[in-house]
């Protein structure tokens, strides 16, 4: 079952063009990567698919739901979650009460005491326990990260997006997030994922779309991707290697 279907969709700032017609299926319960070279439009892609930015053109269906000309906070209820590429501290709340946030939604946890509760379990599973009582704004922009991650993960949406995750984390944390991420995919959710450290990336996926000057590049397996040349020559310059 699709649980994306992307077809259409364009975005222009002023004479630049940062996602051309594009279209492209996420399948539930995968793990799908938006790769490609800096200035490719995959953060202008996540910000479409969240309604952060109107689209020009297109469509976007959730479970067959249309989210295009939705605000952000309708498309969060319908089941989308995303961390950002810059992740921010929820000022003047600790590490474990931006944890709590998602869990308070309706639906989720009972009381205040099943959502400390869950909260502290993400920490743990982050590596964050002993930054519980910290402040959110006193932790470095790794902390910062995970904290963000978190936040998404703790929500249980449907569909999580997340924006170059393995930033500036170091290879234990890495690690740790994957597992979160095999995790979701086990128990039947979907993580739509853009991110440039491919290395670690490439294990962990079940398909990659490829950008390049906002528009498909190339699209399959992470074995396919890796032996596309064309693939390989828009990254090289940057990296050269694409295992
Ligand atoms: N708000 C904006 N106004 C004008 N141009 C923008 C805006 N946002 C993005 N762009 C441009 O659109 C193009 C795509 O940018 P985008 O950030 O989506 O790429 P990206 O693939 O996420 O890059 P990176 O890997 O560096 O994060 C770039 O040329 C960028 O400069």
């Amino acid at each position: 079952m699709k649980l994306l279907v992307v077809s259409g969709l364009s975005k222009h700032f002023g004479g630049l063009c940062a996602v051309r017609d594009l279209g492209f299926e996420v399948a539930a319960g995968s793990i799908h990567a938006i790769i490609g070279p800096n200035g490719a439009g995959k953060t202008s892609l996540f910000n479409l698919l969240t309604g952060f930015l109107p689209a020009d053109s297109g469509s976007v269906r959730l479970a067959g739901t249309e989210l295009l000309g939705r605000r952000p906070h309708a498309i969060a209820r319908l089941g989308l979650a995303r961390s950002f590429q810059l992740a921010r501290p929820f000022v003047g709340l600790t590490a474990l009460e931006s944890l709590m946030l998602p869990l308070g939604l309706p639906g989720r946890c009972a009381g205040v005491a099943q959502q400390r509760a869950r909260a502290g379990e993400w920490l743990d599973t982050l590596g964050l326990s002993h930054k519980a009582d910290a402040p959110s704004e006193s932790l470095n922009q790794g902390e910062l990260r995970l904290l963000d991650i978190g936040r998404a993960l703790a929500a249980a949406p449907r569909l999580l997006l997340l924006d170059e995750p393995f930033s500036g984390l170091g290879a234990q944390a890495v690690r740790r997030v994957a597992q979160c991420l095999r995790d979701r995919r086990e128990a039947g959710h979907t993580t739509l994922i853009i991110e440039h450290r491919l290395r670690e990336l490439m294990p962990l996926i079940d398909r990659a779309l490829v950008l390049n000057f906002g528009a498909r590049l190339a699209e399959g397996t992470p074995q396919a991707i890796a032996a596309n040349l064309q693939v390989i020559e828009a990254y090289l310059g940057r990296q050269g290697t694409l295992a």
